[in-house]
Parts: structure tokens; C-alpha cells; sequence
């Protein structure tokens, strides 16, 4: 299998890592700085989860149009960077299954207007990845991973990809309704991350204080009403799913949070955003992620 990942920041180096230890050939395709600099000059280096550190040789390249063909393209970018990179990587389009590992919704859309419905696939990773310094990511949480075809039945390449990934060092379960996987991760994500980045305080503040665990509670109660109108069916209670994250990261700073305080633009349009966008096409009111949008939002400007 030949693989692309679009967009080698924190997961995307920690995968394209992870696959070229394992013999993977794979290329990982980012934007000419510091961090694709390094990673050319001298490799990966990736401090895993134990505290050791190792240095793994990556084909890296700003040039998508040099790849070649693909069997996979990993888009490992900002949700907010989804269209400008796929529009940048036509070349590596032609074949290609397209996973996206973002969190988020609308990836999969996006990825659909460049390739066939039949070859967008997703995945959601509880895999934490931070970018310490240019060429050197630390694998900093190890957690579940998942991947299928996002409209379509389980392809052949999803379950290849997931065994890819799983030889990797990156166990992946094959999911044959992405969308809720992708749904899941986002309730967690709706939950967590606006209220962490605008109160400042760390993840387990929204499962131990009243205050927390109420604005955890509606920010989510009001997503899941969005997804049931989405058709989406939702297995776990989406308010215990997130406040159980949040007990387990207690002390995470959530990704918007490390965004808003190094300002950063965030991923709200794809998170508590989209609630708001898609329950108004539902005719349903949204009122807290609303207002957590404008805050955060507001905060970015
Ligand atoms: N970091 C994690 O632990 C983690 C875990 C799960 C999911 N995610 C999700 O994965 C996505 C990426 O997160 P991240 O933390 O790795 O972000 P990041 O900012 O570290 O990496 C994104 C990378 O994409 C590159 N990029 C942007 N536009 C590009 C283009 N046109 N062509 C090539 N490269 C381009 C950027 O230069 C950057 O290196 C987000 O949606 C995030 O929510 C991250
Ligand atoms: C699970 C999570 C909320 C933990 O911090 C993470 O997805 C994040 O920060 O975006």
C-alpha cells in the first residue's frame, strides 16, 4: 500500500511516522516551515508514550505533484484547511481512498467534492500527538482508533488501511457506520473544548465543578438532538461519553484551548459551529453552542 499524508503536523507526522517504521511507503506531504525542514534533514523524531525517544527516516515533500500515485491519502489537516489542501493535491487524487482523521463534521463532505463518494473514508483517533518543536512530536496518549467508508459499505482499502495501522503500532477497529463514529468523537469534542479554551481550565474542571458539568451536559444534550435529526443513532449516552473523557484527561488542556492561548485560529466552525448550523436547518434552537461559537470566535479575533 502507498500512502500520502496530507498535512504532517502532530497526528499526521505521528502516523506517517508510525506507518514508516513499520515499511509503510509513505510520503508525507505538508507546507513548506521549520517542521518540514527538519523532518527532511533529519527525520522524525517521535518521543513515545514510555518517555524514549527514536528518530525514524520519513519521505517528506512541500511538492504533492512529485508523489506519484497513491493508494491512500491521510488528511491529517485543520478542518479549516480541509478544501485549500485537497484543491493544492488533485495530483494525488486520481485513485486514491481519502481518509480523513479530523476531528470535526464536514471533513467527509469536503472530500467528497474531489473524490467519489465510494472512496471518502473516515476515521477518529483518541491518539494525542503535540508538535514540540520543528521534527519532533510526542506521542503523548495512547487511545482507540477506527476507520470505514464514510458512504458507502466497507471497502477493501478501509480494512487494508486498518491493518496498515494496526502493524503500525496503531490499533484500528474497521467501523461500518462511520458516520457515528465520527458523530461520537464530535459530542466529546462539542462537550469539551469551547468551554475548556474559554474558561481556561483543564479538562476534568467540566466532570468535578457544577458549573462545568452543566455547560458539558447542554452544549452536548443540544448536539445529540442535532444528530438524531441527522439520522444518526447514537449507541452511548453522549453526555456520560464526554464527561467520562473528561474525567480521563483531567488534566488535558484541550486542543482549542492550546489554540486560543497561543492564538491560534481554532476548529470551532467544525465543532459547536456546525451544531448551530446544521440544528437551524433542522429547525432546532441551539442556544448554548451558539453563544460558545460567538465566545470563542470572539476570543479569536
Ligand atoms: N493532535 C492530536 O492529538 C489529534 C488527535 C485526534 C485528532 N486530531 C485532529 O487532527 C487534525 C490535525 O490536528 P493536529 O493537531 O495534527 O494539527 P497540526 O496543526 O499540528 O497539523 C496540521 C498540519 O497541516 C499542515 N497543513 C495545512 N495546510 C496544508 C496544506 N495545504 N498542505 C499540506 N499541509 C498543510 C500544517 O502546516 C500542519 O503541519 C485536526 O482536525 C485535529 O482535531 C488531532
Ligand atoms: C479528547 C480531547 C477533548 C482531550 O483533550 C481532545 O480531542 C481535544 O483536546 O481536542
Amino acid at each position: 500500500m502507498r500512502v500520502a499524508v496530507l498535512g504532517p503536523g502532530a497526528i499526521g507526522s505521528l502516523f506517517g511516522g508510525r506507518l514508516a517504521r513499520s515499511g509503510v511507503d509513505v510520503t508525507l506531504v505538508g507546507r513548506p516551515g521549520d517542521h518540514v525542514t527538519a523532518l527532511d534533514r533529519d527525520g522524525l523524531r517521535l518521543t513515545l508514550p514510555d518517555g524514549t525517544t527514536e528518530r525514524v527516516a520519513v519521505d517528506v515533500t512541500t511538492d504533492p505533484a512529485g508523489v506519484g500515485p497513491v493508494d491512500v491519502v491521510l488528511v491529517c489537516v485543520k478542518a479549516y484547511d480541509t478544501r485549500s489542501a485537497l484543491a493544492d493535491a488533485t495530483s494525488l487524487l486520481a485513485d486514491a481512498a481519502v481518509c480523513t482523521f479530523q476531528n470535526g463534521l464536514g471533513n467527509p463532505e469536503t472530500i467528497a467534492e474531489f473524490v467519489p463518494e465510494s472512496r471518502v473514508l473516515a476515521g477518529t483517533t483518541s491518539h494525542g500527538a503535540t508538535l514540540e518543536s520543528p521534527g519532533h512530536v510526542r506521542h503523548a496518549g495512547v487511545g482507540d482508533t477506527a476507520v470505514g467508508n464514510y458512504f458507502t459499505d466497507t471497502s477493501e482499502t478501509a480494512t487494508a488501511l486498518a491493518r496498515a495501522l494496526t502493524d503500525a503500532g496503531i490499533d484500528t477497529d474497521v467501523v461500518a457506520d462511520a458516520p457515528r463514529a465520527v458523530w461520537e468523537k464530535v459530542l466529546v469534542n462539542v462537550g469539551i473544548n469551547a468551554a475548556t479554551a474559554l474558561a481556561g481550565v483543564p479538562n476534568g474542571r467540566l466532570a468535578d465543578t457544577d458549573p462545568g458539568e452543566r455547560v458539558l451536559r447542554r452544549a452536548v444534550e443540544e448536539a445529540a438532538a442535532v444528530a438524531a435529526a441527522d439520522g444518526v443513532e447514537l449507541t452511548t449516552d453522549p453526555v456520560a461519553a464526554a464527561s467520562r473523557v473528561a474525567r480521563r484527561t483531567a488534566e488535558n488542556h484541550s486542543s482549542m484551548r492550546q489554540d486560543l492561548d497561543r492564538g491560534r485560529k481554532t476548529e470551532i466552525d467544525a465543532l459547536n459551529g456546525e451544531i448551530v448550523s446544521r440544528g437551524r436547518e433542522h429547525g432546532i434552537d441551539t442556544p448554548v453552542n451558539e453563544t460558545l461559537t460567538d465566545l470563542v470566535r470572539l476570543a479569536e479575533s
